[in-house]
Protein backbone atom coordinates (compact mmCIF):
# COMPACT_ATOMS: atom_id res chain seq x y z
CA UNK A 1 0.00 0.00 0.00
CA UNK A 2 1.39 3.52 -0.63
CA UNK A 3 -0.12 6.11 1.16
CA UNK A 4 0.20 10.01 0.92
CA UNK A 5 -1.86 12.13 3.78
CA UNK A 6 -0.51 15.63 4.89
CA UNK A 7 -0.39 16.61 8.06
CA UNK A 8 0.03 20.59 7.57
CA UNK A 9 -2.97 21.40 4.89
CA UNK A 10 -5.63 23.75 4.48
CA UNK A 11 -8.76 21.66 3.02
CA UNK A 12 -12.53 23.00 2.28
CA UNK A 13 -15.11 21.48 4.86
CA UNK A 14 -18.76 21.09 3.38
CA UNK A 15 -20.95 21.13 6.52
CA UNK A 16 -24.32 21.40 4.93
CA UNK A 17 -25.65 22.97 1.69
CA UNK A 18 -25.25 26.78 3.31
CA UNK A 19 -22.41 26.24 5.63
CA UNK A 20 -19.00 26.17 3.75
CA UNK A 21 -15.44 26.59 6.06
CA UNK A 22 -11.89 25.80 5.63
CA UNK A 23 -9.77 23.73 8.24
CA UNK A 24 -6.15 24.73 8.98
CA UNK A 25 -4.22 21.40 10.15
CA UNK A 26 -0.56 21.71 11.23
CA UNK A 27 0.49 18.63 12.71
CA UNK A 28 -3.02 16.95 12.04
CA UNK A 29 -4.64 15.38 9.92
CA UNK A 30 -8.01 14.48 8.56
CA UNK A 31 -9.49 11.61 10.13
CA UNK A 32 -13.18 11.76 8.71
CA UNK A 33 -15.57 8.42 9.23
CA UNK A 34 -14.31 5.41 7.93
CA UNK A 35 -11.35 7.24 6.78
CA UNK A 36 -7.93 5.29 6.49
CA UNK A 37 -5.22 7.05 8.60
CA UNK A 38 -1.21 6.05 9.19
CA UNK A 39 -0.28 7.38 12.68
CA UNK A 40 3.65 7.33 11.92
CA UNK A 41 5.45 6.58 15.23
CA UNK A 42 9.24 6.71 14.42
CA UNK A 43 12.05 4.63 12.49
CA UNK A 44 12.41 2.59 15.54
CA UNK A 45 9.02 1.99 17.23
CA UNK A 46 5.45 1.18 15.10
CA UNK A 47 3.43 2.99 13.18
CA UNK A 48 -0.60 2.31 13.36
CA UNK A 49 -3.04 1.94 10.54
CA UNK A 50 -6.66 3.36 12.26
CA UNK A 51 -9.51 4.33 10.80
CA UNK A 52 -11.01 7.80 11.59
CA UNK A 53 -14.16 8.33 13.72
CA UNK A 54 -15.26 11.62 12.40
CA UNK A 55 -15.32 13.20 15.66
CA UNK A 56 -16.49 16.45 15.80
CA UNK A 57 -14.78 17.51 18.96
CA UNK A 58 -11.50 16.83 17.36
CA UNK A 59 -12.01 18.72 13.82
CA UNK A 60 -12.69 15.47 12.30
CA UNK A 61 -8.69 15.10 13.10
CA UNK A 62 -6.51 13.05 14.44
CA UNK A 63 -2.52 13.41 15.34
CA UNK A 64 0.07 13.28 12.92
CA UNK A 65 2.53 11.01 14.84
CA UNK A 66 4.34 10.69 17.99
CA UNK A 67 4.99 14.34 18.27
CA UNK A 68 8.45 15.35 19.83
CA UNK A 69 9.68 14.76 22.68
CA UNK A 70 13.64 16.50 21.47
CA UNK A 71 13.58 19.56 19.20
CA UNK A 72 15.04 19.14 16.06
CA UNK A 73 17.55 22.03 16.66
CA UNK A 74 18.92 20.10 19.74
CA UNK A 75 19.51 16.83 18.34
CA UNK A 76 21.34 18.78 15.51
CA UNK A 77 23.40 20.64 18.01
CA UNK A 78 24.63 17.05 19.76
CA UNK A 79 23.07 14.74 18.57
CA UNK A 80 26.08 13.66 16.37
CA UNK A 81 27.98 12.83 19.99
CA UNK A 82 25.40 11.01 20.90
CA UNK A 83 25.71 7.04 20.79
CA UNK A 84 24.10 5.05 18.09
CA UNK A 85 21.86 3.39 20.79
CA UNK A 86 21.59 6.70 22.76
CA UNK A 87 19.51 7.87 19.64
CA UNK A 88 17.79 4.40 19.78
CA UNK A 89 19.26 4.02 16.75
CA UNK A 90 20.27 0.25 17.58
CA UNK A 91 19.43 -2.46 14.83
CA UNK A 92 17.57 0.88 13.06
CA UNK A 93 17.74 -0.02 9.02
CA UNK A 94 17.40 3.52 7.64
CA UNK A 95 18.66 4.72 3.92
CA UNK A 96 19.28 9.04 3.25
CA UNK A 97 22.08 11.09 1.69
CA UNK A 98 21.67 13.26 4.57
CA UNK A 99 23.09 11.73 7.97
CA UNK A 100 21.94 15.05 9.79
CA UNK A 101 18.21 13.55 8.98
CA UNK A 102 18.38 10.38 10.75
CA UNK A 103 20.04 12.06 13.75
CA UNK A 104 17.10 14.88 13.78
CA UNK A 105 14.32 12.08 13.05
CA UNK A 106 16.45 9.47 15.26
CA UNK A 107 13.80 7.17 17.69
CA UNK A 108 14.71 9.12 20.65
CA UNK A 109 13.34 12.71 19.05
CA UNK A 110 9.68 11.44 19.24
CA UNK A 111 7.46 10.26 22.19
CA UNK A 112 6.45 6.47 23.29
CA UNK A 113 3.41 5.86 20.57
CA UNK A 114 1.85 3.79 22.22
CA UNK A 115 0.02 6.05 24.48
CA UNK A 116 -0.43 8.79 21.84
CA UNK A 117 -2.88 5.92 19.93
CA UNK A 118 -4.42 5.12 23.53
CA UNK A 119 -5.24 8.50 24.19
CA UNK A 120 -7.22 9.06 20.42
CA UNK A 121 -8.66 5.63 20.72
CA UNK A 122 -10.44 6.76 24.31
CA UNK A 123 -11.77 10.52 22.67
CA UNK A 124 -13.47 8.43 20.08
CA UNK A 125 -11.06 9.75 17.42
CA UNK A 126 -9.88 6.97 15.51
CA UNK A 127 -10.10 2.81 16.18
CA UNK A 128 -6.93 0.63 15.86
CA UNK A 129 -6.80 -1.58 12.49
CA UNK A 130 -3.19 -2.67 12.86
CA UNK A 131 0.18 -2.33 14.33
CA UNK A 132 3.35 -2.04 11.72
CA UNK A 133 6.25 -2.41 12.34
CA UNK A 134 9.51 -0.36 10.26
CA UNK A 135 11.57 -2.45 8.47
CA UNK A 136 13.36 -0.11 6.13
CA UNK A 137 13.18 3.78 6.19
CA UNK A 138 13.78 5.99 3.67
CA UNK A 139 14.42 9.56 4.64
CA UNK A 140 14.98 12.64 1.58
N1 LIG B 1 7.30 5.67 10.70
C1 LIG B 1 8.08 6.76 10.87
N2 LIG B 1 7.58 7.82 11.53
C2 LIG B 1 8.36 8.89 11.70
C3 LIG B 1 9.68 8.93 11.24
N3 LIG B 1 10.23 10.14 11.57
C4 LIG B 1 9.25 10.82 12.20
N4 LIG B 1 8.13 10.09 12.30
C5 LIG B 1 6.82 10.45 12.87
O1 LIG B 1 6.26 11.43 12.01
C6 LIG B 1 5.82 12.56 12.75
C7 LIG B 1 6.22 13.81 12.00
O2 LIG B 1 7.62 13.99 12.05
P1 LIG B 1 8.32 15.44 12.02
O3 LIG B 1 9.73 15.21 12.44
O4 LIG B 1 8.16 15.91 10.61
O5 LIG B 1 7.55 16.30 12.98
C8 LIG B 1 6.50 12.48 14.12
O6 LIG B 1 5.63 12.94 15.14
C9 LIG B 1 6.88 11.04 14.28
O7 LIG B 1 5.98 10.37 15.13
C10 LIG B 1 10.19 7.78 10.55
O8 LIG B 1 11.34 7.74 10.10
N5 LIG B 1 9.35 6.74 10.38
MN1 LIG C 1 6.47 17.39 9.87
Amino acid sequence: MVYDLPHNITLPQQESAQIHRWITRKGACPAYAEQPVIIPGSMGTPSYLVVGKGNPAFLWSASHGAGRLRSRFELSRRGAGYSEETLGLTGVDCITLREERRIEEAPVAYKPIQPVIEAQVKAEMVSVVARLRPILTFKA
